[in-house]
């Protein structure tokens, strides 16, 4: 069998479509925000955005899940220029890996030099509540260790290395800005860092794949985001992640509570204005990347 990308998009595709993109666009965006679960709000702090429907551009996926608008939206934040996905797309919406990390690579030829994704998250470190925002430091690939991760065939050389460091792959100086931001602002409080783990889902973990999911390491567990950061780091993009906890994980044989979507939407919305006042606040400090001389 020759290895070839049949499932993903070819970098002609991506191109096409970021140059289509940037046709619209009102400048090339150098921030890529991505909105999880309940959380599309942060498309609004934008100023003079653009809209585009995901059904009208070209090569990209749907979105198909509550909460998930699929919309793109250009604007900008406190003068950065910025692109954000209100709606990403998952393993369990039926689309191959390599589709739902599409986005990722149109936002790096777009001309992004920092990605910040967002997700719904359920907790499994007992010490944090619903409602507290971690900033993931790390994080460990369920699917990945059965071999499901969007490198996966033929690599281009144009995107990325065939084999890409992961220990590096959450920018320190940017979880530090974070941290720094939150004490301004007075959230710490409410801060988390930690480890976000990722399963294919649809369906919620049992009892003991929490228990085990902790003994792993893992202080939150969700179905998205890391496939997108793997994306991110092979083409060279500074990664930011937050969780929001939404929901702590059922990991007692005893408890009456069962995670559900809407206790998930929710608490997004619960938690929509510190979210997006701290994203904001840390977009308006993100240094640009040095242009090089020749
Ligand atoms: O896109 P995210 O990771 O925020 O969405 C989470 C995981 C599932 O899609 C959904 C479960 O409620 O929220
Ligand atoms: N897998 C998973 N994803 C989530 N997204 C929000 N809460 C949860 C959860 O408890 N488990």
């Amino acid at each position: 069998m020759t290895p070839d990308s049949a499932t993903g998009y070819s970098y002609e595709e991506c191109t096409a479509t970021a140059d289509w993109l940037l046709k619209r666009a009102p400048e090339r965006p150098l921030v890529g925000i991505v909105c999880g679960s309940g959380l599309g709000g942060l498309a609004k702090m934008l100023k003079d955005e653009l809209v585009i429907n995901y059904c009208d551009i070209p090569n990209f996926p749907q979105s198909t899940v509550h909460g998930h608008a699929g919309k793109l939206v250009f604007g900008t934040l406190k003068g950065k220029p910025c692109v954000c996905m209100q709606g990403r797309f998952h393993l369990y919406e039926g689309y191959a890996i390599q589709k739902t990390t599409m986005p990722i690579r149109v936002f790096k030829l777009m001309g992004v030099e920092t990605v910040i994704l967002t997700n719904a998250a359920g907790g499994l470190n007992q010490d944090f509540k619903v409602g507290d925002i971690m900033i993931i430091k790390d994080h460990i690939n369920i699917p990945g260790f059965a071999g499901h991760n969007p490198l996966v065939g033929a690599n281009d050389d144009r995107f990325g290395v065939r084999f890409p460091c992961m220990s590096d792959a959450y920018d320190r100086d940017l979880q530090q800005l974070v941290r720094a931001v939150a004490d301004e602002l007075d959230f710490s409080v409410f801060m988390r860092d930690g480890v976000y783990s990722v399963l294919g889902g649809p369906s919620f973990e049992t009892i003991a794949e929490c228990r085990a999911l902790r003994q792993l390491g893992a202080d939150a567990v969700g179905m998205s985001t890391v496939h997108e950061v793997i994306v991110a780091r092979h083409c060279d993009m500074r990664v930011l992640a937050l969780s929001l906890i939404t929901n702590k994980a059922v990991m007692d044989y005893q408890s009456e509570k069962k995670a559900n979507h809407e206790e998930v939407l929710e608490t997004g919305a619960l938690r929509a204005k510190q979210m997006e006042k701290l994203v904001s606040t840390v977009v308006s400090r993100i240094p640009n990347t040095p242009t090089h001389c020749s």
